[in-house]
């Protein structure tokens, strides 16, 4: 066994199509992942001969004095160097075959590489939980084996071990134990299942996860309906089976006859039905759909369309669609024939219960062929979607980030829709991968195309088609929508992405190969799975997307038109009130045009700090660097503080704490101040709160949702999740009530983040006949990005965010590396992160940002601090070995490597 890290370069797996059999001639060794708990590293085995072994199996090794389970990663041609190679251990079976194709490791590989994560680790939240942990091999008796008379004249020309095993077996009543079980019980035991197998007596097998153990159900099968020797009862029984089809679940069965276990036993005794279990799958309930058609689509829906179906094999698409343009629909048409092809596709979405109307349209078109599979589902759920994905049936699976690992054999097509949202990035723990890159790689490596869907693109997408050259992203903005869906489907088609694509993998593998020469053979030794050096431009190696736009909305309605509202001027006015003259009158008139409005506010919970009049005392979280927020949903309701960090909770006091006075004083808005200001100046509008609190349980977005859709309520006030992919045509108004809580937040991101958001939440108004209105309010209402939203000019804001992300040398130009530390020992945690910081310092290429504690330096009790290496664009700088800096935290400092953070504070 030899521990070796994992780079691209020595990667060599078989391709799609490929044979084969001529690799395992070149390569006589694999590196294998072992199944056992606390290693992370690779292990090289030989390979034996005569048998067959691909990446992506499960196979069996000797490890130490055991068998365990391992999966094969890749081949070899070379010994490691410092080993030799007659020590050597063999792989000794393979229990599955073909548990991944070799391009899905090729994925997981360059995830582990890319952001710095042993490949475990990446494996882990690629699979359903627990998959990997508790799974089982387990060794049982064929039919032969099971008849074997281990008396019989053929036993003699069995060893005594594999006798011994059999026996062992013959007396379970199931004929079968775990490995680890048999080799409790009969001595070396591994060479007689060995021969037990060979000869047909036993097999091998994998047992799923205990916990997540397939679900089953008692079904009834009809075999026979003649009637011969049945009682009137027995009969009735015979004969709704077989209205049923012949079929029922048992439970079902004894309601609709109101009759008994007893009863069906006597008539699977006289052989006219069975009654076995049948498993069955756990999905989530769907409420059943109606139906639904492909609708005509508009000349720029059909321009985005044919551009989509012209493609052949790996390309991206940028599709820049205003709120309400229809990005949906160009999806469902696009997804469609794929399926007639027998292939799937693969949709991801920011927050799956925040978006239950997009799901549903999917189920209207495309029945019970859409799978849901995120984060919040049970682990049974999980694990019987992630199981159906297996079955190479085609299908739509549509999930959050983590369904980026979805196990889909046939994928046609990946689509990021909202591809600008921060929710496809994972802070922690590791890999903190973001789902858009990843989708990035997984569509080059399966060869489909990959749509990044949005009315606000990120500027990392924007950027990118703007460098596709001269005729790029400007031009085509400014051409009319009919020219330019064919004319960019040309254009992309002429440059070859196919060429792209090819220079792209070449390169990426020759730099890694350099990078592998130029270590020296003894450092490998010390290094795991994902800690090399391999890191990659921005630009390169993916190709930039193709730009496709659908610069109007359904029916060219228009986009509503965006007031904004100066605060200050209100409070000069005499106005003291949270609502605007503006947002009063439009809240006035909701009611009588029997329209709805939403109200977005930034925070939830009623105010976001307490403080004392007297004294100016703040209280704040035991565990956080933060003050608390106070929670009171209405009159007679406890009255709470809460911390919206570590959830810490507390009953609000009546005096201050520092100098017992009565007047405290509440600050900052959220949705429950606001629902009860609404409330008390509109006592007839009927609200519904949107927001953590209030869609806590399972199916609660929904109901609110379908409430509110139904005419049920007049407003919906909520915060960010409100944002989201809401279509509801009777919406007319948004009101946004302090635009400037957004802008505040300290990051580089800000502006954008508000853009977006301001941008989302003003697109869910005048979505159907009657026209929009949208009413911002703020006290900085001359800040340019309130300026852009106004106009509705992504493109100006782009100019300008751009020109100072470049200035500085932040993304989309230069790439950042975000070192998190944190600690319950706030002295260890700042040493920890300042001895780092100088093993840096003498290193060239990039920028040191740091140490400095976060912005809020402890959370939960821990204490965090964190260095940003700012990396100039195109630089390949000389990174340090994470090991090593790794190696440098005591046990007490965890560390958390986020590469291209989006959140810095
Ligand atoms: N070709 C069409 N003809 C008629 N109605 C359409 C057509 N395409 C889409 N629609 C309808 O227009 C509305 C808006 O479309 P959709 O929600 O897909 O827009 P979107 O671009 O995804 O919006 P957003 O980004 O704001 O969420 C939906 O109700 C949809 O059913
Ligand atoms: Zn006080
Ligand atoms: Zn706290």
């Amino acid at each position: 066994m030899y521990i070796h890290d994992v780079s691209l370069s020595s990667l060599v797996v078989a391709e799609p199509g490929e044979s084969y059999q001529s690799k395992t001639n070149l390569y006589r060794w694999i590196e294998v992942l072992v199944d056992f708990p606390g290693s992370s590293d690779l292990f090289t085995y030989k390979l034996p001969e005569q048998l067959e072994i691909k990446p992506g199996d499960i196979l069996t090794v000797p490890f130490g004095t055991q068998q365990v389970g391992a999966i094969a990663i890749r081949f070899l041609s070379q010994p490691p160097e410092n080993l030799a190679p007659e020590k050597i251990r063999e792989v000794e079976d393979v229990v599955s075959r073909g548990f991944f194709p070799s391009t899905y490791w090729e994925l997981l590989n360059r995830i582990a590489a890319y952001y710095y994560t042993p490949l475990i680790q990446v494996i882990r939240v690629a699979l359903p939980p627990g998959l990997l942990g508790r799974s089982q091999r387990r060794l049982r008796l064929t039919s032969l084996g099971k008849d074997q008379d281990v008396s019989s004249n053929t036993a003699i020309f069995m060893s005594p071990t594999a006798q011994q095993v059999i026996q062992l077996l013959q007396k379970t009543p199931t004929g079968d134990y775990s490995y680890y079980y048999i080799q409790q019980k009969v001595k070396s035991a591994y060479r007689g299942t060995r021969e037990l197998i060979r000869l047909g007596l036993a097999e091998n097998y994998l047992e799923p996860p205990r916990l997540n153990q397939p679900k089953l159900q008692k079904a009834v099968t009809l075999l026979d309906n003649n009637y011969q020797d049945l009682t009137p009862r027995q009969r009735e029984i015979v004969e709704v089976l077989r209205r049923q089809g012949g079929e029922s679940w048992q439970s079902e069965l004894l309601q609709t006859c109101s009759t008994s276990t007893s009863t069906l036993k006597a008539l699977e005794q006289k052989g006219y039905i069975v009654i076995e279990e049948r498993e069955i799958l756990r999905r989530e309930q769907s409420p059943l759909m109606a139906g639904d058609q492909a609708k005509s689509l508009t000349a720029a829906q059909t321009n985005a369309l044919e551009a989509i179906q012209s493609l052949n094999g790996f390309a991206q698409i940028l599709l820049h669609g205003v709120t309400g343009s229809g990005k949906t629909e160009v999806y469902l048409q696009a997804i469609a024939p794929l399926l007639n092809q027998g292939k799937s596709a693969l949709v991801l979405v920011p927050e799956i219960g925040l978006t239950p109307q997009l799901t549903d349209r999917f189920r209207a078109r495309f029945g019970n062929k859409v799978q849901v599979y995120h984060s919040a589902l049970s682990d049974g759920e999980r694990y019987d979607t992630w199981r159906q994905m297996f079955t190479g049936e085609p299908q739509v699976v549509i999930g959050t980030r983590s369904a980026i690992f979805a196990p889909l054999p046939h994928l046609g097509l990946i689509i990021l829709d909202e591809e600008h949202d921060g929710s496809f990035k994972q802070d922690s723990p590791i890999p903190t991968y973001h789902a858009r890159t990843v989708a990035q790689w997984r569509a080059e490596l399966e060869n489909c195309p990959l749509i990044l869907g949005s009315a606000t693109p990120s500027l990392e997408s924007w950027v990118s088609v703007k460098e596709q050259g001269s005729r790029g992203a400007e031009e085509q903005g400014s051409r009319g929508a009919e020219e330019q869906g064919s004319r960019g489907a040309e254009e992309q088609r002429s440059r070859g992405a196919e060429e792209q694509r090819s220079r792209g993998a070449e390169e990426q593998r020759s730099r890694g190969a350099e990078e592998q020469r130029s270590r020296g053979a003894g450092e490998q030794g010390s290094r795991g799975v994902g800690e090399n050096n391999f890191i990659s431009s921005p630009q390169s190696p993916v190709p930039s997307p193709q730009y496709l736009s659908l610069p109007e909305r359904i029916n060219s309605r228009p986009l509503p038109p965006i007031e904004i509202i100066d605060m200050r001027r209100e409070l000069q006015a005499g106005n003291r009130s949270i609502f605007s003259k503006s947002l009063q009158e439009a809240l006035e008139e909701l009611k009588e045009r029997k329209q709805q409005g939403i109200l977005f506010i930034h925070r939830r919970g009623h105010s976001t700090f307490v403080s004392c009049r007297s004294c100016g005392y703040v209280l704040e979280c035991p565990n956080c660097d933060v003050s608390l927020a106070y929670h009171h949903v209405e009159e007679g309701a406890p009255q709470l503080l809460r911390c919206h960090y570590c959830n810490y909770g507390r009953s609000h006091p009546p005096h201050c704490p520092e100098c017992s006075s009565p007047y405290l004083k509440f600050f900052g808005s959220g949705t429950q101040r606001v629902a009860q200001e609404l409330n008390r100046q509109f006592p007839h509008l009927k609200l519904i709160r949107f927001d953590s609190d209030t869609t806590r349980n399972k199916g609660a977005h929904r109901n609110l949702l379908s409430q509110f859709a139904n005419g049920e309520a007049d407003l919906l006030v909520g915060t960010q999740m409100l944002t989201k992919g809401l279509d509801l045509p009777q919406v007319t108004l948004v009101g946004v009530v302090a635009a400037d809580g957004l802008l505040h937040l300290s990051d580089y991101r800000a502006n954008e983040r508000t853009f977006q958001t301001l941008t989302q939440v003003a697109g869910r108004a005048g979505r159907g006949e009657d026209p929009g209105r949208v009413i911002i309010q703020t006290y900085t209402p001359e800040h340019p990005v309130i300026e852009a939203v106004k106009t509705h000019d992504y493109q100006s804001f782009c100019d300008a965010e751009l020109e100072q992300r470049q200035a500085l040398n932040y993304p989309p130009y230069g790439r950042l590396i975000l070192l998190r530390f944190s600690s319950l020992d706030p002295i260890q945690v700042q040493n920890t992160a300042q001895i780092i910081a100088t093993t840096f310092s003498d290193q060239e290429g990039f920028e040191i940002l740091g140490p400095a504690p976060a912005s809020i330096l402890r959370v939960a009790n821990r204490y965090r601090w964190q260095i940003l290496l700012k990396f100039a664009p195109d630089a390949l700088p000389n990174l340090p070995d994470w090991r090593e800096i790794r190696a440098l935290c005591p046990t007490s400092v965890s560390l958390t490597i986020d590469v291209d953070p989006i959140n810095i504070m």
